[in-house]
């Protein structure tokens, strides 16, 4: 790690599916209490990106450094729309990590759910509730994993402008307490509301303010 408040650090990742390379030399880091937005075209990459440096997926080539444990809120879980899983279990499996108890358990969760304006919808089917309530119980399984990093792989995808706004104060207040965010986004204002942004263009990362500072 290049400095202590360093949490997540990639050296020149390389990775393909098949023969087809998806990245190609992306170097990025992250420190405590920032928010970074990644963008880039559909299919540029940026979910791959954040699977290799959650770990749940391996780079061909390169190095992620993580200097303490980080979560990971999908676009899409897999949860079959036959298996009965609610808001609550789905909230609970950010808690795996926790040695807690079964009681603690359920406040870990109800509160999270309360943080994202869903008490009430702890029992209810995970899949029967819309798409933009589906999120914010993901967003609420993210917080709940109390991690040093939090990669969210477009939060606010189908999300009204109310509960884009709550997503924003609550991420904003996590940075503030100093948690690193790095979320996906195709969303303008999210793009505005991070410290700074990372386009993935042609298999690797472009940041604008080098490119300002080589351009001047
Ligand atoms: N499991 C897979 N096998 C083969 N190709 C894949 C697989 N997953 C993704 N891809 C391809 O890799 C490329 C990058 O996909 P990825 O999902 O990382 O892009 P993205 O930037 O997150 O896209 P979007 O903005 O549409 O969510 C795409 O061309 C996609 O079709």
């Amino acid at each position: 790690m290049t400095s202590s408040d360093t949490r997540l650090l990639t050296h020149s990742l390389y990775f393909s599916y098949g023969n087809r390379e998806i990245l190609s030399d992306v170097s990025l880091s992250i420190r405590a209490g920032e928010m970074v937005a990644i963008t880039g075209e559909n299919g540029s990459g940026k979910s791959t990106l954040l699977e290799l440096m959650a770990g749940t997926m391996t780079p061909d080539r390169g190095l992620v450094e993580r200097s303490c444990p980080v979560a990971l809120v999908v676009q899409r879980p897999a949860v079959p729309a036959e298996l009965p899983l609610t808001a609550g279990d789905v909230v609970a499996m950010g808690t795996w990590r926790s040695k807690i108890t079964r009681k603690q358990r359920h406040q870990h969760v109800s509160r999270a759910l309360a943080r994202v304006e869903l008490t009430g919808f702890e029992a209810r089917n995970f899949n029967e509730l819309s798409g933009g309530q589906r999120q914010r119980v993901l967003v609420a399984q993210g917080l709940v994993q109390n991690t040093g990093v939090l990669l969210l792989d477009e939060p606010l995808a189908s999300m009204d402008s109310t509960s884009r706004t709550l997503i924003h104060e609550i991420l904003r207040s996590e940075v503030r307490r100093g948690l690193a965010v790095m979320l996906v986004t195709h969303d303008e204002d999210s793009t505005m509301l991070a410290d700074r942004s990372v386009k993935l263009q042609h298999h690797r990362t472009s940041c604008p303010e080098l490119q300002l500072a080589t351009e001047s």
